[in-house]
């Protein structure tokens, strides 16, 4: 399945300084055909390129769109108060994360069916992922098994999503693969009891993986393939998956099942309410995610990095919160961490970058963004991302003592 895949060597720069030199002495005619590095350009480009549902699919949020809105009003209303003369030649954008160390904060997010934009789906994401060594994770409804994907990642690093399904022994059978396949930790998402309100997908009646794109952990499944009749044809296998799918009756205690399935750290995504992060790390999680799935569930749900001050406030300080929704540049990720993330996770633009340019277009928006990291933190004056804290942010409008 994987054969056609190209596996070009990761070529380009590897830290701000360089990437910034090669494309300023490259000149413009060495920035001919190559994407933009204006990270909020990408969805106007993709809209160009993508059938108009698959493009809705992807870019389109629930309801009337405030929640993705809110995710971007969030970020900008925070500006950065730069300190001067700070001396600091060197960053250092390192974290160590649940016994890894990663090159940067940041992690792409599961993002579901990727063949839908480009034919080589993830196997692609998860090498311009390895490409700069940032960690990919891999959603339940991936294109590709969550074994062929293990395969094109080679050392890079990997999690794993789950949606949990309503049948516990194919839930434990996934977790088992991934765990098998070296995923080095589990991300449980809550938030999806159901698939949100979504008009553009209504309107154009498309959902990918109706359609069987996003499906392959469950083909390759054993349970699952044992529950199809024989000969099942595509309708069977999604009449199948529709059935396990979503989990509605999932409560906070099941979480001690994963851990009798897996010995690798579990990270809860979806969490807004404060009291929902201490619930999972009193149902023994390793970690959490403020995220509301980018504004695709919940219309009108709070944006996430709202929400992060409240969540790093109820779970202290040496638990790992990570965030998502509205990440767009490098200093949205450094707004995230002043506010008490860890590291967050990249949604829709890696995915416009995928959907652009396979391979090299995701790990040139991973450069972009972490070149603006690296920038951010020399102009702003902090040596460390780990050092990044809220001194170094105000809301917009006049400031007291500014
Ligand atoms: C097309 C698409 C598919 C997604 N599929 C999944 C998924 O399978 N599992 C999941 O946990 N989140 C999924 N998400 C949500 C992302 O993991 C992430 O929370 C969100 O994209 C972050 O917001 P951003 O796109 O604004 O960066 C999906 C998001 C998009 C855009
Ligand atoms: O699109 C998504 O965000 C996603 O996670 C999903 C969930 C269920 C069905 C299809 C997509």
């Amino acid at each position: 399945m994987t054969e056609h895949i190209r596996t070009a060597a990761p070529a380009g720069p590897t830290s701000a300084s360089d990437l910034v030199r090669e494309i300023y002495l490259a000149g413009p005619d060495g920035r001919e055909g190559q994407l933009t590095t204006d990270l909020t350009a990408l969805e106007d480009a993709v809209r160009a390129v993508l059938p108009p549902a698959v493009f809705g699919f992807v870019a389109g949020g629930s309801g009337t769109g405030a929640t993705g809105r809110a995710n971007r009003d969030a970020f900008d209303q925070w500006r950065l108060l730069p300190r001067a003369l700070h001396g600091f030649t060197r960053r250092d954008l390192t974290l160590d994360l649940l016994g890894h160390r990663l090159p940067a904060p940041v992690l792409l997010a599961p993002i579901s069916a990727q063949t839908a934009v480009h034919h080589e789906g993830e196997i692609a994401t998860v090498r311009g992922a390895a490409d700069v060594g940032l960690p990919f994770v891999l959603s339940s409804y991936s294109s590709h098994s969550l074994e062929e994907v293990a395969a094109a990642a080679g050392p890079g690093p990997r999690w794993f999503q789950l949606y949990w399904p309503s049948d516990d022994e194919l839930a434990a059978s996934l977790v088992r693969r991934a765990e098998a396949s070296g995923y080095t930790a589990l991300v449980l998402t809550v938030d999806n009891p159901s698939v949100g309100y979504r008009p553009a997908d209504l309107d154009h009646g498309y959902l990918p993986l109706i359609r069987g794109t996003g499906l392959a952990n469950y083909t390759s499944d054993p349970v699952f393939r044992a529950a199809l009749p024989p000969n099942a044809g595509p309708e069977a296998v999604v009449r199948q998956w529709a059935q396990v799918n979503g989990n509605p009756s999932l409560t906070w205690d099941r979480l001690n099942r994963l851990r009798e399935w897996t010995g690798l750290p579990l990270l809860v995504k979806g969490v807004l309410h404060p009291d929902d992060a201490l619930l999972a790390v009193a149902n023994g999680a390793d970690g959490v995610i403020v995220s509301n799935h980018g504004g695709r569930q919940l219309d009108g749900a709070a944006a996430a990095l709202d929400c992060l001050p409240a969540v790093r406030t109820a779970v202290g300080n040496t638990f790992p919160v990570l965030m998502d929704s509205g990440v767009r540049t490098g200093t949205d990720v450094a707004k995230a961490l002043a506010l008490g993330a860890d590291a967050v996770l990249l949604g829709r633009p890696y995915l416009y970058g995928l959907a652009l340019d396979g391979r090299p277009g995701v790990r040139h928006v991973l450069q972009c963004l972490l070149a603006e990291l690296d920038l951010t933190l020399t102009q702003i004056g902090c040596g460390s991302v780990r050092s990044l804290g809220p001194e170094l942010l105000a809301p917009a409008g006049p400031l007291g003592g500014c």
